[in-house]
């Protein structure tokens, strides 16, 4: 519990978090579709650029984002803003989730589809770690490092395809992910647009079904698919704690206090990633009492 000082009125963290993502009190499906489609076709046209760029993975956010980009470009060429979308595959050598992707990608139906294997530049830079003092003993450490080396290889790959088309890059975070810090920062945490921004997973999920995606995409298993261990390994896992959980966290429904903890505990631990970089000229916050030294 905060204080708000003006008004000495008792804010709970919970209310706080859910007004920093921008989650809303109400939604309605159709409505939040609509205006998503609207933002990237106005902030697309107003740059002046003439793609959007987002990586497919099988998975329901890109799916979600991908139907909602296509809707946008669609409609600005029918206005005479000529644009398109470019849906991206960056799988890691073999995909074992291909067929969803697939099976996304037909239901996106992309103006275009590039295909970059993102293996041979992630496993150049990891060999050359590797061996070095800078090889960790830990493998648990080790695999989420190679796994950040992967996101920001896909990073790499839409950045690169964004600057060739005079395009932009769509990234994928919502507020489920972002209360957890569950991306990796400057990989898929770096984008251009956010069209998912302040949406918890049930409710990109509903949007995906409003927009009319395939069914066993909608309710698929949500996972971040890095560890080569562990393939298709579910993100519920990784946090302790269920997307159920943290969806009604988000939207300001009770749950139980270790859920409460855990959610609370990853989102202070992560605040740098949903922040720019520190900068040397901004004062670091001195603990109450100190001299500040
Ligand atoms: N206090 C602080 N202030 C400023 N910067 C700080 C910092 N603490 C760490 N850092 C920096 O942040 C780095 C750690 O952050 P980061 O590199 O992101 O790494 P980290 O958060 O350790 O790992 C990323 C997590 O996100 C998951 N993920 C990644 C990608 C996609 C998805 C998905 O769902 O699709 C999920 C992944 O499975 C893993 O659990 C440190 O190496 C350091 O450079
Ligand atoms: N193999 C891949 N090919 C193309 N893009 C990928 C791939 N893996 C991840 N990405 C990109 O990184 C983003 C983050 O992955 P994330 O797992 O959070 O989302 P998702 O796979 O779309 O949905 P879900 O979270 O339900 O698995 C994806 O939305 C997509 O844009
Ligand atoms: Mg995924």
């Amino acid at each position: 519990m905060r204080l708000r000082r003006a008004q000495e009125v008792v804010i709970p963290i919970q209310d706080e978090i859910i007004a920093a993502l921008g989650v809303s009190a109400s939604f309605d499906a159709r409505r939040e579709a609509a205006e998503r489609a609207a933002f990237l076709r106005d902030y697309l046209r107003s740059s002046g650029q003439r793609a959007y760029v987002l990586g497919i993975s099988g998975g329901v956010d890109s799916l979600t984002a991908g139907l909602i980009a296509q809707s946008a470009v669609k409609d600005l060429r029918q206005i005479g803003y000529e644009c398109e979308f470019v849906a991206v595959r960056l799988p890691y050598g073999e995909q074992m989730d291909e067929r969803d992707a697939q099976l996304a990608l037909s239901a996106i139906r992309p103006d275009r589809v590039a295909v970059i294997n993102i293996k041979p530049a992630t496993d150049a830079l990891w060999s050359g770690m590797t061996g070095s003092d800078y090889e960790s003993a830990d493998p648990g450490l080790r695999s989420t490092v190679l796994g950040n080396i992967k996101a920001r290889q896909r990073m790499v790959a839409q950045f690169a395809l964004a600057g060739t088309l005079g395009g932009l890059v769509i990234g994928t975070d919502h507020a489920a992910e972002a209360v957890m810090g569950f991306f990796t920062k400057f990989g898929d945490g770096a984008a251009d647009v956010l069209p998912l921004a302040g949406l918890n997973k049930r409710r990109v999920r509903a949007i995906a079904s409003h927009l009319g995606a395939p069914a066993e995409l909608i309710s698929k298993v949500p996972t971040a698919d890095l560890d080569d261990a562990m393939p298709l390994h579910p993100d519920e896992d990784a946090y302790g704690v269920t997307y159920d959980e943290i969806d009604d966290y988000l939207e300001g429904r009770g749950v139980a206090q270790a859920a409460v903890e855990t959610i609370q505990r990853a989102y202070r631990a992560t605040a740098h990633k949903r922040a720019l970089p520190v900068a040397s000229n901004v004062q670091l916050l001195a603990p109450q009492g100190s001299n500040g030294r």
